[in-house]
């Protein structure tokens, strides 16, 4: 009997289409102002003497500091790399892990944490009582309350000072900002915004997006830096809305909606997690098209698993990707024979990719970290074809792997266009804290929104169902101890990506930028699954509007 027969029983539901028609394709010509990259090298000069000629002078070391938050913060910190780094160095070098005193303590520990440094949070004693109990003096300082908070997400494991501290700040600013007391609207905007998005959580870009317009009413402000923060910005859009619109031409040769319909369709939403989470650079052209791609594609698959494959299809389907060949098309299923050609056209790019580079013998890397993932959606199907429900720990080894970030990382330290050693990609495949955190974030927060929806069918426990069957206990209080365990899973970042020392900053940093875009597309509801205005907002003014010089 032909597995394609009308008779077979599949799980699908009606995922809403894709939102953006052909409006990418569009963007093929577009080319950016002549001159531009000019001024933006010339004001790239002048903010780099303002770092450097601060460094040795230590009556200027706060406003260093400011300086660098706010390089950060309008999302150049691309230009300036190799000074913020020797900035930040020079700082540690004067000041250890706990001698900076008085203003800009809250700057100073947070700043040094999220460049890798280890400062203590011993630091903020001198903000408590004997007691222990925070200073009532400090709620007269509103920005001295808003750098606090923004610094005690900074916390590690243990760190109860912290832990104290921030649920002191967040108490003091949301009394503030319920009791109406301000009458500055920017600085309620602000803090708004901070309680309802720390810094740790947001994604550069869209914390530059925010920042621009807000540094620029800030009275002090640097005028070079907002200038060359609007032009880098736009420099970058310019180069998004032509990568996006090349991978576009190359997603509609598939015709998705006709040929592979009980899918989603996302392949904007999945450029967008790429240039997001994965390469925020502007360097990373080519290994940015390469990872949305991949995404997309594995959008498709992950629906083919969790939805409409029956499990007989999927066995077949795993055993051709186990076998790695595209001679095994012809053994698949009509309906399957695209994606596995696609998947095989993508390994093909990236093979001669990594052979232009060099570098061919890293191609085993991204293939095995692929076949481990397509194993876990393998096991998913298994678990829900037997109605088996597993066991907490059962559930995490597979579903963190089912995320896609070990394969994510994998496939981006190969695609990147630079060196990348062997170790790095053994250090992925050893699954290390730091990766199994972010991996963490991303399938409880993912499964919290998903799981009501997704348990309506027939799909794979999520785990919401592990836990209340394991434990017995009810579904109302596991949203409260799920989200702790995602701010447990924070912390476990900021502790991994300052304690550890396998790889370097670039690359905690895109294992936390990873978490972050949970934050943008699973907080409170699946917003990749179901696209809204407030994602299709985002999309535009990303990477279409360019921002008013
Ligand atoms: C990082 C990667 C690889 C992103 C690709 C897009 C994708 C598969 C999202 C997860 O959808 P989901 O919410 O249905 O996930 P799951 O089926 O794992 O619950």
């Amino acid at each position: 009997m032909s597995l394609q027969q009308e008779d077979v029983i599949r799980s699908t539901i009606n995922f809403p289409p894709n939102v953006w028609g052909d409006e990418f394709l569009a963007y093929e010509q577009q080319e950016y102002e002549e001159g531009i990259e000019k001024e933006v090298d010339v004001l790239k000069e002048e903010v780099k003497k303002e770092i450097l000629a601060s460094l040795n002078d230590q009556t200027k070391h706060l406003n260093l500091l400011k300086l660098v938050d706010a390089i950060q913060r309008l999302g150049i910190a691309y230009y300036f790399e190799k000074e913020i780094n020797q900035a930040l160095e020079q700082v540690f070098d004067a000041y250890g892990d706990h001698n900076w005193n008085g203003v800009g303590t809250s700057l100073w520990f947070r700043l040094m944490r999220q460049q890798g440094f280890f400062v203590s949070s011993d630091t903020f004693k001198t903000y408590t009582d004997e007691e222990g109990c925070f200073n009532e003096s400090l709620k007269n300082d509103l920005q001295g309350l808003l750098d606090l908070y923004e610094a005690t997400y900074l916390r590690m494991p243990g760190e109860v000072i912290l832990d104290d501290a921030l649920d002191f700040s967040r108490k003091c600013l949301a009394d503030i900002a319920r009791n109406h007391l301000l009458s500055d609207p920017v600085v309620s905007a602000e803090i708004h915004e901070a309680l309802k998005q720390p810094l740790l959580k947001r994604l550069p870009r869209i914390e530059a997006l925010r920042y621009i317009p807000f540094y620029e009413r800030e009275t002090f402000h640097n005028h070079s830096l907002l200038k060359l923060a609007k032009l880098g910005f736009n420099l970058l859009q310019s180069l998004h809305k032509k990568e996006i619109c090349q991978i576009s031409k190359w997603w509609k040769r598939f015709d998705v909606p006709t040929n592979i319909p009980y899918a989603r369709d996302r392949l904007v939403e999945c450029y967008l997690w790429a240039a997001l989470g994965v390469y925020t650079d502007p360097q990373y052209s080519v290994g940015r098209m390469w990872v949305a791609r991949a995404f997309a594609l594995i959008t498709l698959i992950d629906d083919t698993y969790d939805a409409y494959g029956t499990y007989e299809e999927l066995v077949i389907f795993t055993e051709a990707i186990e076998r790695w060949s595209i001679t095994c098309v012809e053994g698949l299923p009509e309906y399957m024979k695209l994606l596995y050609q696609m998947l095989m056209d993508l390994d093909e790019e990236m093979k001669e990719f990594l052979a232009a580079m060099g570098k061919v013998h890293q191609h085993k890397y991204v293939k095995e970290t692929m076949k481990e993932y397509i194993r876990s959606y393998m096991m998913e199907a298994k678990w829900n074809h037997e109605s088996y429900i597993p066991t907490m720990e059962e559930h995490a080894e597979v579903t963190y792997i089912s995320t896609g970030y070990k394969f994510v990382l994998a496939a981006s330290f190969a695609a990147q266009d630079d060196v990348i050693a062997d170790e790095t990609f053994q250090w992925v495949f050893s699954f290390p804290p730091i990766v199994k955190a972010s991996c963490g974030i991303c399938r409880l927060m993912d499964d919290i929104v998903t799981h009501k929806k997704e348990q309506e069918r027939k799909h794979v426990a999520s785990v919401i169902e592990c836990y209340m069957k394991q434990f017995n206990t009810s579904e109302q209080h596991l949203y409260g101890l799920f989200s702790e365990k995602v701010e447990d899973a924070w912390k476990e970042l900021n502790k991994e990506s300052i304690m550890c020392k396998d790889v370097k900053m670039p690359i905690n940093r895109r294992v936390m930028n990873l978490g972050r875009v949970m934050d943008l597309m699973y907080k409170n509801k699946d917003h990749f699954t179901y696209v809204g205005d407030e994602l299709i907002n985002l999309v535009k003014s990303l990477f279409v509007d360019a921002i008013i010089i």
